[in-house]
């Protein structure tokens, strides 16, 4: 069921009797999303830029786009159920000595109805990849993978799936330079990817708006992939100097067969919903404006089949893969180690950032 009006006007008592701080971003996130749904896309003029608290509501409230009034209403509900219901995420994981036992920064992650939802929330940025999100990531599949769920859910909060690796991961250059940091980078892309194909449940993703770059790969190592028809799958690599990853090397031509995956790949074709649906990417396509109510509905009574023997079925399809998949991630990890310290790459990251170029 959407949320109804009365839902919407108890979520906002509820944010005014919470205990705890929520936080400047999930506030920003907030008003954005009350404003949304009573008036609508922003149309107000951005303010100045030393008028920082202003221009900060602005951006937040702008970077929602056209979502529709009652989906901005259905996920100020969902945003707030999560913070004044759920337990705090870090509980969800055992902290070792060595790890940082604070709640997530660009997550929201809940757990109810016998789904973990792990909502990507850095939405003034289209929910692109920062070097923290790929760690907190990696912490709540962990935890996802110990909880008490049947079901694991990737989604993102606002207009957009996710853009992709933050390209800004690239500007934090340590002392010994770019070299450094593309060894740094394998690393951290190997292990995260790995986290993906050893996940030990059926892990869905709640494609929710576009999807760019690393968030349409990984796609290949979902169980389930449910996508509004506002969604679409773009996969730039080579006007960025760089090369596939997320196995989707070996995954996407075993789904689409090669030529598909080239087009998808090398030329960088940027598919619509239906497209990648009927390549197989996509298991089904939703009308936006119906898109979260089917979808819940749908894994909600999936989330209710033993978790156990849903386990156990997961393990039986993919197990025969994972030598090979993780051979695969070695492997790609270590070619774009090589394309990151290229000049078509260095040129790619430095015209985004100049905004001499949008993909
Ligand atoms: C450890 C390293 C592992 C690396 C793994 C390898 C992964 C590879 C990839 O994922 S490649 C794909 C990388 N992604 C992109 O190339 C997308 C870049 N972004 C865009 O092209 C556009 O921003 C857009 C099409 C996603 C959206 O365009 P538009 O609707 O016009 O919005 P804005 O461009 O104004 O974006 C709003 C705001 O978000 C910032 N932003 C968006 N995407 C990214 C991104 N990927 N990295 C960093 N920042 C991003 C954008 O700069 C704006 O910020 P601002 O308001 O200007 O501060």
């Amino acid at each position: 069921m959407r949320a109804s009006q009365k839902d919407f006007e108890d979520a906002m008592n509820q944010v005014k009797l919470l205990k705890k701080d929520p936080g400047n971003e999930v506030k920003l996130k907030l008003y954005a999303l009350y404003k949304q749904a009573t008036e609508g896309p922003c149309n107000v003029p951005k303010p100045g830029v030393f008028d920082l608290v202003n221009k900060a509501k602005w951006d937040a409230w702008s970077t929602l786009g056209n979502l529709p009034k009652d989906s901005a209403r259905q996920n100020y509900v969902d945003l707030v159920s999560s913070l004044s219901s759920s337990p705090e995420p870090s509980s969800q994981v055992e902290p070792r000595a060595d790890e940082k036992p604070a709640g997530y920064e660009t997550l929201v992650v809940t757990s109810e109805d016998g789904i973990t939802k792990i909502m990507f929330n850095r939405p003034t940025k289209k929910n692109a990849i920062s070097t923290r999100m790929y760690e907190e990531i990696m912490l709540a599949l962990k935890a996802a993978s110990e909880d008490k769920s049947a079901l694991t859910v990737l989604t993102g909060i606002g207009d957009y799936y996710c853009s992709g690796n933050d390209l800004t991961n690239f500007t934090d250059i340590p002392p010994g330079g770019v070299e450094e940091k593309a060894k740094s980078s394998h690393i951290l892309l190997r292990n995260f990817v790995q986290c993906f194909i050893d996940f030990p449940k059926p892990l869905i993703a709640v494609v929710n708006g576009p999807a760019v770059g690393i968030s349409v790969t990984l796609l290949g190592l979902f169980d389930a992939v449910y996508a509004s028809d506002r969604a679409t799958f773009h996969t730039p690599f080579s006007a960025l100097g760089q090369s596939p990853e997320g196995c989707s090397s070996y995954t996407f031509p075993k789904i689409m067969g090669s030529a598909k995956a080239t087009e998808m790949l090398v030329f960088g074709k940027k598919l619509t919903a239906g497209e990648a649906c009927a390549q197989g990417l996509v298991t089904e396509v939703f009308p936006d404006s119906t898109f979260q109510r089917e979808v819940w509905t749908r894994l909600k009574a999936y989330a209710k089949l033993p978790a156990n023997t849903l386990r156990v079925s997961k393990n039986i399809i993919r197990s025969r893969e994972r030598e090979k998949l993780r051979a695969v991630n070695a492997e790609e990890c270590i070619t774009l180690e090589e394309r990151w310290q290229s000049e078509d790459c260095m040129n790619a990251i430095m015209n985004f950032l100049s905004r001499k170029a949008k993909l």
